[in-house]
């Protein structure tokens, strides 16, 4: 009998609509609550990375008969570097009885979906195009056209967080903190996680 634990939460949402800073704030006041599922890279490890911790650390032929075998939710590559994340580091989150984030794209959500894990469903919506745009630009994490790729993204990911039954809810995030309640309202309502888990912050 598979041990089950809390269903696991997903954050997507366009580049830039704000999903690691309301996760930070989530983690920051619900520390014992939530954790990360740990990826797999076919990348070397860096000095201080150890296996299992910070990556599952693997061959691209291992990773390759992996994603064959349907043990990934998601994948990507990067720089020559596959990354993904297994079904199994989820539910190892999971058997923590912690609820395991997962931040990701639209194809790794419909993917999820075929899987048994249940995943809480949480579109970040950004206020407009023109606001993704601003708000990326003063980031200053990406040059022009790997901006210019995100919006061109984010046109087609908001039409499929818009879809009705695509995501249990659709999180408007105009105002950080308005965002941040509704998705801690959500959380409340749909997990077992209560206001008394909650560390006490003054900066409300
Ligand atoms: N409601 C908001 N109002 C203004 N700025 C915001 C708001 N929410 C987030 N930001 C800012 O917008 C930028 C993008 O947010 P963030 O990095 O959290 O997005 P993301 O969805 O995680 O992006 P990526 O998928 O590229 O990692 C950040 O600089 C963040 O501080």
């Amino acid at each position: 009998m598979v041990q089950k634990g809390p269903r696991p939460l997903v954050l997507c949402g366009p580049s830039g609509s704000g999903k690691s800073t309301l996760q930070k704030r989530l983690l920051k006041d619900f520390p014992d609550k939530f954790g990360f599922s740990v990826s797999h890279t076919t990348r070397s490890p860096r000095a201080g990375e150890k296996d299992g911790v910070h990556y599952h650390f693997t061959t691209k032929e291992d990773m390759l008969t992996a994603i064959e075998n349907d043990e990934f939710i998601e994948t990507a590559t990067f720089s020559g570097n596959m990354y993904g994340t297994s079904k199994k580091a989820v539910e190892e989150v999971r058997r923590t009885g912690r609820i395991c984030v997962l931040d990701i794209e639209i194809e790794g959500v419909k993917q999820i979906k075929q899987t048994d894990l249940d995943p809480l469903l949480v579109f970040i919506m950004p206020p407009s195009i023109e606001e993704l745009e601003r708000r990326l630009r003063k980031r200053d994490t990406e040059d022009e056209e790997a901006l210019q790729k995100r919006l061109e993204t984010a046109r087609c990911e908001i039409e499929y967080g818009n879809v009705p039954g695509n995501f249990h809810i659709i999180i408007l995030n105009d105002r950080l903190n308005k965002a941040y309640e509704e998705l801690r309202e959500f959380i409340l309502q749909n997990t077992d996680v209560a206001e008394g888990d909650e560390v006490a912050t003054k900066d409300k």
